[in-house]
C-alpha cells in the first residue's frame, strides 16, 4: 500500500517552515491531521523530532499557534510535529455528544471496546504511523522525544515510559498522570477498552514507572491554580509512584499559573531545551 500525504498550508516561521498536513491513516481507518515545524536547521540535514500531544478539545493546531514553541525549535534545531487529537471519522455513534470522550477526545489508547474499537487507535497511530511517515517524507533523523498537554500529558508519559528505545526524552504540562484514579480516565477506558480495569493499567503512568524502568529524563510542570489539579491531575500520585521506582522525576508547582495554553507558553522554551540536550547530544 504506498503512503501519501496532503499538503493544506505551508508558511515561513522563524527561518523554517510550519505546516498543515492530510493523510489516509491505515491505522485509524480515516483521514487524520497533523502540524509539522521544520526548524531551519532541516534545510541542510535532517534533525530530530519532538511530538507534541495536545489535551481535550483540539487538534493539530492548538499547539502551534498558541505555544510559541516556534521560536525555540528554530533555535535548537528540533522539528516539531502535533498529531490531532483523535480520528474524525464522522460515523462513530456518540462521537460527537461530549467535548471530553469521543471526537477531540483520542485518549492516546488503542479503544478494544464498540462503536471505538473500530477508528480510535490514537496510540498506535503516534507511535507507530505518524513517526514513519515522518521518517519517510520530512527531513527527520532517528531521534525522537515526546511531550504533551493534560490528557496529551498522559499521552506523552505512556508512549514515552512504553517505549524506550523510540523517545529519548519525556516531558509534560499538567498532565492526567492516573486515569485509572480519576473521573476523565474511568469516563474514557470504561467506553475505549471496556469494564475489564486490569486493561486499562497499560495506559496509566502511575502503573507504568514500576514496570518499565530506565535512567530517561523525566520532566512535569504544573500550575498550581489549575482548575483540574485536585480531581483530574493528581501529579502527587506520579510523584508518589517515582519515589517508589526509584525513577528520576523532575515535578515542577508552578505557583498561580492554570491550565492554558498561557501556561504552556510560559514554560515551553524550558521544555524545548530539556529535549535538546537528549536530541541534539
Ligand atoms: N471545556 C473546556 C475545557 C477543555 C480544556 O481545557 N482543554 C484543554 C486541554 S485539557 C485545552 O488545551 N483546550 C484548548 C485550548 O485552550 O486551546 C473547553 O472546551 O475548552
Amino acid at each position: 500500500m504506498s503512503v501519501s500525504f496532503t499538503c493544506r498550508q505551508e508558511t515561513v516561521c522563524f527561518g523554517g517552515t510550519m505546516g498543515f498536513y492530510s493523510h489516509d491513516s491505515q491505522t485509524c481507518q480515516t483521514p487524520m491531521n497533523f502540524a509539522v515545524y521544520q526548524p531551519p536547521q532541516a534545510k541542510t540535514g535532517p534533525v530530530p523530532v519532538l511530538y507534541f500531544l495536545s489535551g481535550l478539545t483540539c487538534t493539530e493546531e492548538n499547539f502551534v499557534t498558541k505555544a510559541g514553541a516556534q521560536r525555540y525549535a528554530a533555535e535548537y534545531g528540533v522539528m516539531l510535529v502535533a498529531p490531532d487529537t483523535s480520528p474524525r471519522d464522522g460515523e462513530t455513534p456518540g462521537a460527537e455528544e461530549d467535548w471530553d470522550i469521543g471526537t477531540g477526545a483520542g485518549f492516546y489508547v488503542n479503544a478494544t471496546a464498540e462503536p471505538w474499537a473500530k477508528h480510535y487507535h490514537m496510540y498506535d497511530y503516534v507511535v507507530e504511523e505518524l513517526p514513519a511517515l515522518i521518517a519517510q517524507f520530512f527531513p527527520a533523523n532517528e531521534r525522537q522525544s515526546v511531550c504533551g498537554h493534560s490528557m496529551g500529558g498522559h499521552g506523552a508519559l505512556v508512549c514515552g515510559l512504553r517505549n524506550r528505545d523510540r523517545y529519548r526524552s519525556i516531558s509534560a504540562f499538567a498532565p492526567i498522570v492516573a486515569p485509572t484514579r480519576c473521573p476523565w480516565g474511568h469516563k474514557i477506558f470504561s467506553n475505549y477498552l471496556g469494564v475489564d480495569m486490569e486493561t486499562w493499567k497499560q495506559y496509566d503512568a502511575c502503573e507504568l514507572v514500576h514496570h518499565y524502568q530506565d535512567d530517561r529524563p523525566l520532566l512535569v510542570d504544573q500550575g498550581s491554580a489549575d482548575s483540574f489539579l485536585e480531581e483530574q491531575l493528581r501529579p502527587h500520585l506520579l510523584q508518589e509512584a517515582c519515589e517508589q521506582a526509584q525513577r528520576p522525576l523532575t515535578l515542577r508547582m508552578q505557583p498561580g499559573y492554570d491550565h492554558s495554553y498561557y501556561f504552556i507558553a510560559s514554560f515551553i522554551g524550558d521544555h524545548i531545551k530539556f529535549h535538546a540536550e537528549y536530541l541534539c547530544s
